[in-house]
C-alpha cells in the first residue's frame, strides 16, 4: 500500500523538532522554542533538565514538548530510567524517547529489554513512549527482536537513532524493517540525520510515520509540496496514518 502524499502540513503535524545539544544554554533554549513556534510543528524534542524552563516560551501554543530517557547511551538501570520518566512526567513531557540497552539487544536478552521498557511504562502510563533502537549499531535479527520487545512491552513507537551515535542515524533500510516488524501496531520514527525533504519523503514511503530533525527549517525551506506525486510513487508499507501512528 502507497502511503498518504506527505504534504507540509502533514509533515510538520509529524515532526518532532529536536534540540539535544548538550550545553545548550537558557539562550539558546529560548531561541530554539520561538523558533518552532514559528515553523508549527506540533512538538519538540529536548534535553529532560529543559522541560520546565520551556514552559514560558511555548506558553499559549499548541506545541508540545518530547524529551529524552537514557540518553543516549541507554546503559542506564531501567529503574534509573524508570524515575527519569517519572520525573519527566511531572515535569510537563508530553512524549518520553528512551533509549534501549544495546547490550541486552545485542546479547538477545529479549526479557530483559521488555522488563526495562516496562519499568518505563509503567512510569509514564499516561504519555507517548517511543523506543530508541540505535539502528545502525544493529543486525537486522536484534532490529526485529527489539521491535516485538517494545511491542510486548506496551510502547507506542519504535524509533532509529539518537543522532549521537558514530554509527550513524536512519536509514531507509531499517525504518522498512520496522514498519514490516510491527507497523500499523507502533508508530516508526526517524531519526538522525535526516537533512532534506527528500531523505524525508523516503523515509515516508518506506514507513516512517514519526521525525525527529533538528534541521527542520533547513527541511522546510527546500519543501514543495508539488514533489509530493513522486513520494507516492513508493512501494513501501508506510500507513500514511497522519498525526497518528
Ligand atoms: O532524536 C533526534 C535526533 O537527535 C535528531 O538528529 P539530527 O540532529 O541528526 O537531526
Amino acid at each position: 500500500m502507497s502511503p498518504t502524499a506527505l504534504t507540509t502540513g502533514l509533515f510538520l503535524a509529524n515532526a518532532d523538532h529536536t534540540l539535544l545539544a548538550p550545553g545548550t544554554t537558557s539562550a539558546e533554549l529560548e531561541t530554539f522554542l520561538l523558533a518552532a513556534r514559528e515553523l508549527g510543528v506540533a512538538r519538540v524534542c529536548i534535553s529532560p533538565t529543559l522541560i520546565v524552563e520551556a514552559a514560558g516560551p511555548l506558553r499559549s501554543s499548541p506545541v508540545q514538548v518530547v524529551t529524552v530517557v537514557g540518553f543516549p547511551s541507554g546503559v542506564h538501570a531501567a529503574e534509573v530510567k524508570a524515575a527519569e520518566a517519572a520525573q519527566a512526567v511531572s515535569d510537563g513531557a508530553a512524549e518520553l524517547d528512551m533509549v534501549v540497552n544495546r547490550g541486552l539487544v545485542r546479547a538477545g536478552d529479549w526479557a530483559g529489554v521488555e522488563a526495562e521498557i516496562s519499568a518505563v511504562r509503567e512510569a509514564a502510563t499516561d504519555r507517548v513512549l517511543k523506543v530508541i533502537l540505535e539502528t545502525a549499531a544493529l543486525s537486522d535479527a536484534e532490529i526485529i527482536g527489539a521491535c516485538r520487545a517494545a511491542e510486548a512491552a506496551g510502547a507506542d513507537f519504535v524509533k532509529t537513532s539518537t543522532g549521537f551515535d558514530p554509527a550513524g542515524g536512519a536509514s531507509v533500510h531499517a525504518v522498512r524493517l520496522m514498519a514490516d516488524t510491527v507497523g500499523g501496531r507502533l508508530g516508526i520514527k526517524a531519526s538522525g540525520g535526516i537533512r532534506t525533504a527528500a531523505a524525508v519523503r523516503e523515509l515516508w514511503t518506506a514507513g516512517a510515520t514519526r521525525f525527529g530533525v533538528s534541521g527542520t527549517a533547513a527541511i522546510l525551506a527546500e519543501w514543495d509540496d508539488t514533489a509530493r506525486a513522486a513520494s507516492n510513487t513508493g512501494s513501501g508499507s508506510g500507513s500514511g496514518s497522519g498525526s497518528g501512528y
